[in-house]
């Protein structure tokens, strides 16, 4: 009997040994669901940045999303924003990431406004923008070099341009934490994952995936040269901010 059904992420329903979480084609195979299932109010969030970016920039601005993966975010924005004349640029270093957001753009027909390209945002020339998303990315890159790449971001944006930083956080209250975490598995089993499954993906995901607090997030984009920062989604540990460049 087959069980499992195409694009399901099923990934870590299996007893094998961990490996290390990569994004690789088997994770790319099934990532749109992974994301629904995986990540709060993921759908709402873009949502949002639709808003701040309809409310904030002018006609024929550039929008970068940085570890854009399968282009949902980049799609989603081209269709709430269709009447505004604006061109998207992804960019992600994993190929087959980036094959299928190919893929979806041209099912979509919407070649015209999105190019991806495939390029480590760490060891790059970043392009210029009005804005810039960082959707869960950011805690892939070592810690060590996460001020480095909002400092680059800083510098390519446009006065008065923006940065979207979503990121997993986690709490320095270790009781605050340890519930954060479990109403965070407990989001998971509602969404169809087991406890064997939320266990596995935990290990793969230890040294990999690097959550900081919402705190050190928000002084790091300050550090970055951003004057304005202001969380604008929160839930539990999952938090969205939005970032100002000044204008002079
Ligand atoms: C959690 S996913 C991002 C999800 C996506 N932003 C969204 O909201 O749908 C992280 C992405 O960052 C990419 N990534 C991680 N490190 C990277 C790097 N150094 N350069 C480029 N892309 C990177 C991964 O390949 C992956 O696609
Ligand atoms: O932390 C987890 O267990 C998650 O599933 C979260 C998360 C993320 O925040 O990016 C981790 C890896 C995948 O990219 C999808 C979701």
């Amino acid at each position: 009997m087959q069980k499992k059904q195409n694009n399901r992420d099923s990934l870590f329903d299996v007893e094998q040994i961990s490996e290390d979480f990569i994004f690789n084609e088997r994770v790319a195979q099934v990532f749109d669901d992974m994301l629904d299932r995986s990540i709060p109010f993921y759908r709402e969030v873009i949502h949002s940045i639709a808003r701040i970016l309809d409310t904030t920039l002018e006609d024929n601005s550039q929008i970068v999303d940085l570890g854009c993966a399968t282009g949902t975010t980049l799609l989603q924005l081209s269709s709430l924003l269709e009447k505004r004349d604006f061109q998207y640029t992804g960019i992600d270093n994993s190929s087959a990431m980036l094959d299928k957001a190919q893929l979806k753009a041209e099912l979509f027909s919407k070649q015209e406004c999105l190019k991806f390209i495939q390029g480590d945002i760490m060891n790059m020339e970043q392009p210029c923008a009005s804005a810039f998303i960082l959707n869960y990315t950011l805690q892939f890159i070592r810690p060590i070099n996460r001020e480095k790449l909002l400092k680059q971001i800083y510098t390519n944006l446009a006065p008065d341009g923006i940065c979207i930083l979503s990121e997993k956080i986690i709490s320095h209250h270790p009781n605050l934490n340890r519930k954060y975490i479990d109403m965070y598995h407990t989001f998971k089993k509602e969404r169809g994952y087991s406890e064997l499954e939320i266990a596995k993906k935990r290990e793969a995901l230890e040294n990999i995936l690097i959550p900081c607090s919402l705190e050190e997030n928000k002084a790091m984009l300050q550090s970055a040269g951003f004057v304005e920062v202001e969380p604008f989604f929160q839930w539990f540990n999952f938090v969205s901010f939005i970032a100002v460049k000044p204008l002079t």
